[in-house]
């Protein structure tokens, strides 16, 4: 399993990178969950880290138009993986058009960026497309990794929203699609052994790797903790 970890600064970034990140996934959780940082944030990490820097573009509701121009906005400022979020959108038809629109931008400046299609765990409470009808439209709308998060950050886990089963079909279904899988959402030390059954390919984390508290600053050591019990 990668790990991505998300800083919201270049300090934050350049320890994660350090600390053992496989994939550096610059965020702002002013903006939410999947929220947004600046260009020049991104164009910063991206020239300090060794790693393939990640970035969020939001927690999208539904604009085809927005969202592609502001995946394009995260590719041309450095990041391989472009990461939207469904926040709120309904129906497949809708995802498929949002994604669509990204992939088309995203691909059309660079064929080698990845695009990462995030549902949430707690879709159920905030009214987004279950997760679970996300592979599909994901992978027909050429997206290559399909991912769950949580909408809302109170500290509940994507474990108390999605149990294990519904965790290991989502892996499968994105699998059986061809597509890459990401599981992240307060996702604590004691869920790890769970994940390395479930097998994603990547996990997420922030608040973990923060001591708890996703407000505070990352820390180098619980990364590297991390780091070693993914080894
Ligand atoms: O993409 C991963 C998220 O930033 C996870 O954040 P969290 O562990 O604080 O829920």
């Amino acid at each position: 399993m990668k790990l991505l970890v998300s800083p919201i600064n270049i300090e934050e970034a350049i320890i994660a990178d350090t600390g053992g990140a496989d994939i550096v996934d610059v965020k702002n959780p002013k903006e939410g969950s999947l929220g947004a940082n600046f260009p020049w944030v991104i164009q910063a990490v991206k020239a300090r880290v060794t790693k393939p820097v990640s970035a969020t573009i939001g927690d999208f509701n539904y604009k085809p138009g927005t969202a592609s121009l502001a995946a394009l906005g995260a590719a041309a400022a450095g990041a391989e993986y472009v990461k939207v979020g469904l926040y709120d959108i309904q129906t497949e038809a809708q995802a498929y058009e949002v994604l669509a629109g990204i992939v088309k931008a995203v691909k059309t400046y660079d064929r080698n960026r990845i695009v990462v299609a995030s549902g949430y765990s707690d879709y159920a409470r905030i009214g987004s497309i279950p997760a679970l009808k996300l592979p599909a439209v994901a992978q027909r709308a050429g997206c290559d990794v399909v991912m769950v998060d949580t909408g809302i950050k109170d500290g509940k886990s994507t474990f108390e929203f999605m149990g294990q089963p519904e965790l290991q079909a989502f892996v499968d279904a994105a699998h059986a699609e061809g597509l890459q899988c990401a599981l992240a959402g307060s996702i604590k030390f004691k869920d790890i052994p769970v994940l390395q059954e479930i097998k994603p390919d990547i996990i997420g984390v922030r608040g973990l790797v923060c001591g708890g508290d996703r407000t505070e600053a990352i820390r180098a050591d619980l990364i590297e903790k991390l780091r070693a019990m993914l080894n």
